[in-house]
């Protein structure tokens, strides 16, 4: 390698490390579209050794790279045949936070559609607990799950700043996905357990699965139960091009928004003067083809209009990313500097549907950590 090479090799090291230092907030995961490779695998090898299903097909299922958006959802169900047991619910559970918080996330709210499987036991209520029994059972990190009084004696946000000496922190919070494919009473039954489990940190709905099944009409009912409640609501929006349900998704008007890929200018339009608060997904968009390329999706527009965004990663484990990798696009296609995607990180607090007293104690985490990383380049410049 020559000295222009390396000296370019180190660059992208150094930034990409910055973005890892990054505290980073995570609005918009999937649980099962955050499964880490090596359990997949695992999981069918298993499946595979039992007869349940032929191992070798389903390994290049996994290792495939073809990601269309009809190809996630085949992929879904996939993951679904290898994930929905309690056990390994609660398994996969713990590993995704265990994978957030190890890139310095930290405030991440998962989201997950309950499920009912007569063959396994499992009610929407079963399976959520396995994911809680998951959160708890994670060990390497401090989790926070269950509000902001959980620790009465030493604040999340203290132990957050005592760098690398302690265990590292994070803040959890559950959204309850309501799958496209469910009827109007699956998706009511849906915001009734949100309801239900309010005080074990669930925190919200989300509307999410294959954007070409179903009808608006069909989810609206549990949607406005949720807003009735008071239950914050985050919508998939404009992930293909359904004009009637885009406009009645910005109609209804949710707390915050996924994607908007495919808004026509009146569209657009509406969304900013709404001012919606806007889950960014930059690597699933382009292989979804939701957006055209990263050079061209539509986080600049956002961006450079002010208005509330978010970045986050949708499916990590699915599209091979994490959100440190999100903020290193970023800043490697549209060119924001280390000041610009701190705050970029730092405006996400805004956003996140916990309370008061955690946002404040997030805003302390970031406060705490800006000299650092603003500092970074003088304090690694050799002396
Ligand atoms: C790629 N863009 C996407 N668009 C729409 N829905 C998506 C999605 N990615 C994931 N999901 C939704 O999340 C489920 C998997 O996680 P859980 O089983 O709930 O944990 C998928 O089945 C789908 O309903
Ligand atoms: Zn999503």
């Amino acid at each position: 390698m020559d000295t222009e090479t390396e000296g370019k090799a180190a660059a992208v090291e150094e930034m990409r490390e910055w973005c890892v230092a990054l505290p980073k907030v995570e609005l918009h995961a999937h649980l099962n579209g955050s499964v880490r490779n090596s359990t997949l695998l695992e999981l069918a090898k298993q499946l595979g050794d039992k007869g349940i299903i032929v191992f070798e097909d389903v390994k290049d299922v996994i290792m495939k790279s073809d990601r269309s958006l009809p190809e996630c959802f085949k992929l879904f169900d996939l993951f679904h045949i290898l994930t929905t047991d309690h056990d390994t619910v609660t398994r996969i559970a713990k590993e995704v936070v265990e994978d957030f918080a190890a890139e310095n996330v930290v405030y991440l709210e998962i989201r997950t559609t309950p499920k009912n499987n007569e063959a396994k036991g499992m009610t929407k209520r079963s399976y959520m607990d396995a994911v809680i029994k998951g959160l708890k059972a994670v060990e390497d990190v401090d989790v926070e799950l269950f509000g902001s009084n959980f620790r009465t004696n030493e604040t999340l946000s203290s132990k957050l700043l005592d760098g690398d000496t302690k265990k590292k922190k994070i803040y959890v919070r559950l959204l309850l996905s309501i799958d496209r494919r469910e009827t109007t009473s699956a998706a009511l039954d849906t915001v009734n357990l949100a309801m239900e489990m309010m005080d074990q940190g669930v925190i919200g709905i989300d509307l999410s699965g294959n954007p070409v099944v179903g009808e608006w009409e069909t989810y609206l009912p549990a949607l406005q139960h949720a807003k009735n409640l008071g239950i914050p609501v985050t919508i998939h929006c404009g992930e293909v091009a359904n004009r009637k349900e885009i406009q009645a998704v910005l109609d209804f008007c949710p707390q915050r928004l996924g994607h908007v890929c495919c808004l026509n200018d009146v569209e657009w339009k509406k969304l900013k003067s709404l001012m919606i608060p806007v889950e960014i997904c930059l690597t699933s968009n382009v292989m979804t083809g939701g957006a055209p390329s990263l050079e061209l999706h539509h986080f600049a527009d956002l961006y450079n209009a002010k208005h509330p965004l978010s970045l986050c990663t949708d499916d990590s484990g699915l599209f091979s990313t994490s959100l440190s990798n999100e903020y290193y696009l970023v800043a490697t296609t549209f060119g924001l500097s280390k000041s610009e995607l701190f705050q970029l990180a730092q405006d996400a607090v805004q956003f996140v549907f916990a309370d008061d007293v955690v946002k404040k104690s997030l805003k302390e985490v970031f406060k705490h950590a800006e000299k650092r990383l603003l500092m970074w380049d003088e304090l690694a410049a050799p002396s």
